[in-house]
């Protein structure tokens, strides 16, 4: 949407004569007495689906897309946004569908998040073309939408290697660019960050604009609004961009029927969307108020009040209550649009913080992105021209899936029990049981500090809570675990999905800390199945406890193939009992979750030499199985436990308890064998655990290592 400089005759003459529709927007009315504009704007032209501009290549006449490369002559002569800076509007259309095509042929061949960043495209080019970054500070919330920004700004000829070991990193990274001002992964951060940028460059006396881009769905988070509040507090300059495409909640995992944006704030931007023309009254205004001076101000000013008093009226500018200046809606995907009201807010001075509202796409551009429930969100490796996606085959179900097959078991027995998730719908697997069950399963938007608390509420009240937060988000809840749920001995109970490494995602993702987290409360039960029978078994106890908290963690990926329990309905553990898989003498492995696998596999690979381990699997690292640990500890020369998890989790509750029984007081040698202290790069599985030390191999040098056999340590490690 341009803002309208309206040249004072005109803006009389706009009073009583509208002029005619024009491309985007358009005032169609005027009455005098009172304020009320009929607009007519195109949002989303239809056109879109026309086929991109200055792409030469055909279709392939087996899908709806190119199946080779479109050229990129424009794309290929900017390395950096300072390249951009002469390129008429045309060209920067050109720009855009070049590199919206980059984008998807890039993915197709890394496999990604290729909605949002498709939704993003002349965002990004309207961004890169009005501001300097990096001396301006451009901030992608949760950066999964970063692709055309990191191809714009020096990167292009590293995406291939995105999201895999030494590659880019998937989301934007300080340390990876200067033009990445902000690391992010988790969402809702971005207007925080700004903040702090902008109030930092106050402070140094520094004139750059700070610009922080965050979605609908990061939007929903708490710490947007207490960011903005402060924002409006402050007044500081900087400018929030609202990306509204209409997707806050992910079906990731599975292509979901369309979940509908959850929350006030979905049907509030709706409103929005629907009140244009007392918005675009006032954007007139302001244009007027910028290109004249004196008298006109009182007019252009009164018209301002009005527009704002009228769509406050109808509760539409939440924003501007918590002090932010809002512009919009604006066509997300009109770079014509996108850089004169850009242009217009930056060359504004002291305006305080800005909301521009842009309505965008997700996946717009590539028709099997478009169509999708999920839009693409986060693809395998793909065919450009049908869409197909490679996806590994593999003989068992996910972790997730089987978390949401035992959950819906337990269910249909139970009618006390309620899934919450915090937008994960898909990646947590609750959309299936939400299907089964439609009144008990609760999604709260990216609002993981409200879930748990919410939870805690559902308990207080006599029912039975699963909160399914995957371990990293739900560090971003952890006051809430304590001081809601474990201080009060609410039978809440958490089921965390990604425990431990988790590959393409990197470190904002991994569920590192969770058992360091949760087992230092002292009501909370800790637990971690080794394998996804025992998964079953550990939904079926946490719903049997019912007299304060317990969580367990699994992790990303697919089962390893044993057995499931009948009728895929789990049978309660005894609590705090673990128990022995392999008799063996000397040294024994006391595993703890899916790193009991890795100690079979290094039991295995030590046989040959002549030794036989006795492998256990905890169980429970709260309550401890002390009887187990004291027995191992006095029939073994070794014990080494084994977490995939940080410091402070299991093998330092072990540690604790053999130092208080006086069991490290003999001859007994002992080991934890845990993630290092140190944030472990994006990467293949295989490549994380290799790094963090946690192969079979690894385990396997450690006992032989400890036994002396140095040679054989080596050995193993080659
Ligand atoms: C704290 C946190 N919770 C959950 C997620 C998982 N997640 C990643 S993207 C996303 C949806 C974001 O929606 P939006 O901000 O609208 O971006 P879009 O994908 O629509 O472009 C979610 C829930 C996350 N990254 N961080
Ligand atoms: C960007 C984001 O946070 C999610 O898309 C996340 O990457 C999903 O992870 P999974 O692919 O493990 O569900
Ligand atoms: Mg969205």
């Amino acid at each position: 949407m341009a803002l309208y400089a309206f040249s004072f005759p005109a803006f009389i003459k706009a009073y009583s004569d509208p002029p005619k529709p024009i491309n985007s927007i358009s005032f169609h009315y005027f009455n005098g007495t009172d304020l009320l504009w009929q607009s007519v704007h195109k949002l989303n032209q239809v056109q879109a689906k026309k086929r991109p501009i200055g792409v030469c290549a055909s279709l392939s006449e087996r899908g709806e897309y190119h199946s080779d490369r479109p050229p990129t002559p424009l794309l290929d002569t900017i390395n950096y946004p300072i390249h951009m800076k002469n390129l008429s509007t045309k060209e920067l259309i050109q720009l855009a569908n070049e590199l919206r095509s980059d984008v998807i042929f890039n993915v197709s061949k890394t496999g990604g998040h290729l909605g949002s960043s498709l939704g993003v495209v002349e965002l990004t080019v309207a961004l890169h073309y009005v501001f300097n970054a990096p001396q301006d500070r451009i901030l992608w919330d949760v950066g999964h939408q970063c692709y055309p920004h990191k191809i714009l700004t020096g990167r292009r000829d590293r995406m291939h290697t995105i999201r895999q070991t030494n590659g880019l990193a998937g989301f934007t990274k300080r340390s990876e660019s200067e033009y990445d001002c902000f690391g992010a992964g988790h969402s809702s951060t971005t207007i925080s960050a700004g903040l702090g940028m902008a109030v930092g460059r106050d402070l140094k006396g520094r004139k750059n604009k700070v610009v922080a881009v965050i979605g609908d769905g990061a939007m929903t988070a708490g710490q947007a609004y207490e960011a903005m509040n402060n924002a409006g507090y402050l007044d500081s300059d900087m400018i929030v961009i609202l990306n509204d495409n209409k997707q806050v909640s992910l079906p990731t995992a599975s292509l979901d029927g369309p979940i509908p944006p959850v929350g006030a704030l979905s049907s509030a931007l709706s409103k929005l969307q629907s009140n244009r023309p007392l918005r675009e009254l006032r954007e007139v205004a302001k244009g007027v108020t910028k290109q004249i001076g004196g008298p006109m101000h009182e007019l252009a000013a009164k018209v301002d009040e009005y527009a704002r008093g009228m769509i406050s009226g109808s509760g539409s500018t939440l924003f501007e209550e918590l002090g932010l200046y809002y512009i919009g809606p604006v066509d997300g995907h009109n770079i014509d649009d996108l850089v004169a009201i850009l242009r217009e807010v930056k060359s504004t001075k002291t305006t305080g913080p800005v909301l521009i509202h842009v309505v965008t796409e997700k996946g717009r551009g590539y028709p099997y992105a478009e169509r999708a429930a999920d839009k693409y969100h986060g693809v395998a490796k793909f065919d450009p021209a049908t869409g197909k996606q490679f996806k590994a085959s593999a003989t068992t179900q996910s972790y997730t899936t089987y978390f949401a097959e035992a959950l819906i078991a337990e269910a249909e027995v139970d009618k006390d029990i309620i899934a919450i998730h915090a937008a994960m719908g898909g990646g947590t697997g609750l959309n299936l049981f939400l299907r089964r069950f439609p009144s008990r399963c609760f999604d709260v938007g990216i609002a993981e500090q409200h879930a748990v608390t919410f939870a805690a509420g559902l308990a207080c009240e006599g029912l039975k809570p699963f909160c399914a937060i995957y371990s990293s988000f739900m560090q971003r809840a952890y006051d809430q675990v304590v001081h809601d749920v474990d201080l009060q001995k609410l039978p809440v109970r958490f089921a965390m999905d990604r425990a431990g490494l988790v590959g393409a995602d990197g470190p904002t993702h991994c569920g590192s800390f969770d058992v360091t987290f949760m087992a230092c409360l002292p009501n909370m039960v800790v637990m971690a199945p080794s394998d996804e029978a025992e998964l079953f078994h550990m939904v079926a106890t946490a719903a049997a406890i019912d007299d304060r908290p317990s969580c367990f963690r699994y992790p990303r990926g697919n089962g390893v193939g044993v057995q499931l329990p009948p009728g895929k309905k789990g049978i309660p553990l005894e609590v705090g009992k673990g128990r022995i898989l392999v008799e063996g003498e000397r040294v024994a492995l006391l595993g703890y979750g899916m790193a009991v696998q890795k100690c079979l596999a290094a039991a295995a690979l030590v046989e040959p030499h002549g030794l036989l381990l006795t492998v256990a699997d905890a169980r429970f690292c709260k309550p401890l199985d002390h009887a187990l640990i004291r027995s191992l500890a006095k029939s073994h020369d070794i014990l080494i436990t084994v977490e995939e998890g940080s410091i402070g989790g299991f093998g330092s509750h072990v540690a604790q308890f053999l130092a208080l029984d006086g069991l490290l007081d003999g001859k007994l040698m002992w080991r934890p064998i845990v993630l290092p202290d140190c944030y472990i790069d994006h990467g293949s599985p295989a490549d994380q655990l290799a790094q963090a030390g946690l192969t079979p191999a690894h385990i396997a040098a450690t006992v032989f290592n400890l036994l002396g056999q140095t040679r054989a340590a080596l050995e193993i490690m080659t």
